[in-house]
């Protein structure tokens, strides 16, 4: 992948892949990709043309007229399907619970995969911090720094549901643990591949989870290492 110098990070969802992604990639002016909004974008894509993600055949026809589009710019982000902004659409309760579904797609897989690899390539920064749930082991396996980031289940469950203003606590922590069970026979992101090191947010505000993981890219080391 070029010059760019890429930081992947892997983690379930809610353990603050995005935000903390995000501020790292501020603070060292590199690219943020967020990989996961390529597979809602797809999801509600699919949604959008009146089709059932389960529809693997749909999935496969509206990836072949898939016109997508994403801000690597920490401070300026936006997802585009063809001239719609969808940055907040994809975000949305129905998508969240359709999008697995296109995950599973192996050649959904391939062909987002190759897109990453592309858009973190043409990236005119020193750096691209790479986010998702195979950052580490597929889109970028080389990568000089690799970070899976966790949090407790139930730690995750909260957070998101601080978030989510429209759906009650159980039911936000109910959808991301089916998400999270249903994406984890797909690819494995709960434990650290090997070279891979964990950051555990569990105990760790905001800021001090940034902080680790810009010590993780300064010294190369953390808590854990996978083995
Ligand atoms: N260490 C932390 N302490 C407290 N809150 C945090 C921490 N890290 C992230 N958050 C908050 O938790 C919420 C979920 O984080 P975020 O959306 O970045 O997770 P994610 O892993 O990208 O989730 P998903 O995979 O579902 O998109 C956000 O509101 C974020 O601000
Ligand atoms: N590398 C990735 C990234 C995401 N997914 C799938 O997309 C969904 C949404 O991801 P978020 O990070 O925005 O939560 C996620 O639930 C996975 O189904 C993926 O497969 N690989």
């Amino acid at each position: 992948m070029t010059d760019t110098l890429i930081v992947a990070v892997d983690g379930p969802a809610g353990s603050g892949k995005s935000s903390v992604s995000k501020q790292v990639a501020r603070t060292l002016d590199f690219g943020y990709l967020d990989t996961g909004a390529a597979y809602r974008a797809l999801a509600w894509h699919v949604l959008d043309r009146g089709a059932d993600t389960a529809d693997t055949a749909a999935v496969l026809v509206a990836a072949d007229d898939f016109d997508y589009a994403i801000s690597l710019d920490p401070d300026d982000h936006w997802v585009r399907v063809g001239q719609t902004d969808v940055t907040t659409a994809i975000r949305e309760p129905r998508v969240a619970g359709a999008v697995s579904a296109v995950a599973r797609v192996p050649e959904v897989r391939a062909l987002l995969t190759d897109l990453f690899r592309q858009l973190a390539a043409a990236s005119d920064r020193d750096g691209v911090v790479i986010e998702g749930r195979d950052i580490t082991t597929v889109v970028a396996p080389d990568a000089p720094v690799r970070i899976l980031l966790t949090a407790a289940p139930e730690v995750r469950a909260a957070r998101r549901s601080a978030e989510v203003t429209t759906q009650d606590a159980a039911t936000v922590a109910a959808a991301l643990h089916r998400r999270d069970a249903s994406d984890a026979q797909v690819v494995d992101f709960l434990t650290a591949a090997p070279g891979v090191v964990v950051v555990d947010s569990t105990e760790r505000d905001f800021a001090q989870t940034v902080d680790a993981v810009l010590d993780v890219i300064r010294t190369g080391t953390g808590e854990t290492d996978g083995r």
